[in-house]
Formats: structure tokens, sequence, C-alpha cells
């Protein structure tokens, strides 16, 4: 990723969410190395190491995934970004953090992480008005549609949240989450998001077939 001391631009940070993998060891049918690397092949321009739900590993095992997942992307020169917790990014020296409304004060985030990337998750146009207002980076809107990703996920919304977004005047960077497949990818993005972040698209499919996943969606968004 480009490093520097300064916050990055909201064009650059659209070119980041353009196909945006989140995952975690649970998520994956391969080994999760194996899976990011394929996915950077194939064009994935965004990760998020988001390791939770029932079989996710603590401790040692999880830091050392998270370093091994960031060495991938380092190589690949995409951005690495952490889900929730703010210490492990600061520790391995992640490019940023994803929060949502449960969790940690997004201001207080921002504090602390400097100038890394801060993804912030709204469900409102209230929500992304005070996450704007808190130092956000980028926002994740979802679910767009039904997911068995995120067992707490709230109602979904459809593409049209992100219409009403933008139209209420919400200018910074977002991304689709939640239920998005490459032929979903194109009308996520025509309501106005910047990008899609996508868990089971990418990680659900068979060993060996995940370039090609990811291909499929950056395809789906070409209009
Ligand atoms: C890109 C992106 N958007 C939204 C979320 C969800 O964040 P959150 O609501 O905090 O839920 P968890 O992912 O922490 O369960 C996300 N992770 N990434
Ligand atoms: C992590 C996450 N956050 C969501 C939200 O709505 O904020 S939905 C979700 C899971 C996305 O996984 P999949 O692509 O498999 O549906
Ligand atoms: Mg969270």
């Amino acid at each position: 990723m480009k490093s520097g001391n300064e916050r990055v631009s909201p064009a650059l940070m659209r070119e980041y969410l353009r196909m945006y993998l989140v995952i975690g060891s649970v998520n994956c049918l391969a080994d999760p190395v194996r899976v990011v690397e394929e996915a950077l092949a194939g064009g994935a321009t965004l990760v998020q190491f988001r390791e939770k739900g029932p079989g996710a590993l603590a401790g040692e095992d999880r830091l050392a995934l998270a370093l091994r997942l960031q060495a991938a992307c380092r190589r690949a020169g995409v951005p690495f970004i952490v889900n929730d917790d703010v210490d492990l990014a600061l520790e391995i020296g992640a490019d940023g953090v994803h929060i949502g409304q449960d969790d940690e004060d997004a201001g207080a985030v921002r504090s602390r992480i400097g100038n890394r990337l801060l993804g912030v998750s709204a469900h409102t146009a209230g929500e992304a008005r005070l996450a704007v207002s808190r130092g956000a980076d980028y926002l994740g809107i979802g679910p767009i549609y039904p997911t068995a990703s995120k067992a707490d996920a709230h109602a979904v919304q459809g593409p049209a949240i992100l219409r009403e977004l933008r139209r209420s005047g919400i200018a910074l960077p977002l991304v689709g989450i939640g239920g998005i497949t490459a032929e979903r990818a194109g009308e996520v993005v025509a309501a106005g998001a910047d990008g899609v972040a996508v868990i089971s698209a990418v990680t659900g499919v068979p060993p060996g077939e995940t370039r090609d996943a990811v291909r499929r969606i950056l395809a789906g968004m070409v209009t």
C-alpha cells in the first residue's frame, strides 16, 4: 500500500474498496493464507482480518495467522486491516482498523491509530454522519442482502440504503457488505457503493477456484 504520514485520499480509498475481502479462518474451506494469496492474484484490493465466531483462533494462533495474512498482503502491495481489535492492529503495524457501532468509539480509535485507515459500519444516515465527523475514511453499509456469515447482522437493507445515503449527502467512500455475489455486485455499485466487501462469495468456493471467484466479482462491477 502507499505509505506516508497523511490520511488516505478519498480517491485512493475508493480504489481500495473495489474488491474488499473480509476473512477469518472459520470462513475458509482451505488454508486461509492460500485463500488470501489466490484472492490477491485475482485482484482483491483490500483485506480485512475478521477472526471471530465459533471456532475462531485465539491467542498466539490468532496472532500468527494475522502475521501470515499481513505478509501475503504486503507482498501484493494491498492494505491489510484488522476487524474490531485495535490493540492487535497496532501490535502488528496493520494498515488500518474496521469497527462497528458496538465496538470502541470511532473518535477514540482515530486518536489511537493516527492516519491508518479507519472503516466504520453504519446502518442509517445518522450513524453515517457521526462516523464521518469522528474521522472515518470509509463506511461499511449492510447487510445489503441476507447473509449467513454474521449471526448478529441487522435487518437486510437492500441496495436502496446506498442510494438513500448518497441522496442524504454522504460523500465518503462506501462499501456494501452482506450476501454480495458476482451477480449482485453490479447493482450494489450502481446504487452508490465504491466497491463490495465479501466473505462467502470468495471463501466459500472450492480450493483452487478463489482467483476466478474474485475475477468474476470484479467483472460483475464493470458496466
Ligand atoms: C467492510 C465491513 N463492513 C461492515 C462490517 C461489520 O462490522 P461490525 O458491525 O462491527 O460487525 P463485525 O464484523 O465486527 O461482526 C465489517 N466487518 N466490515
Ligand atoms: C461481516 C459482515 N458485516 C455485515 C454487515 O451487515 O455489517 S454482513 C457481514 C458478513 C458478510 O459475509 P457474506 O459476504 O458471506 O455475506
Ligand atoms: Mg465489529
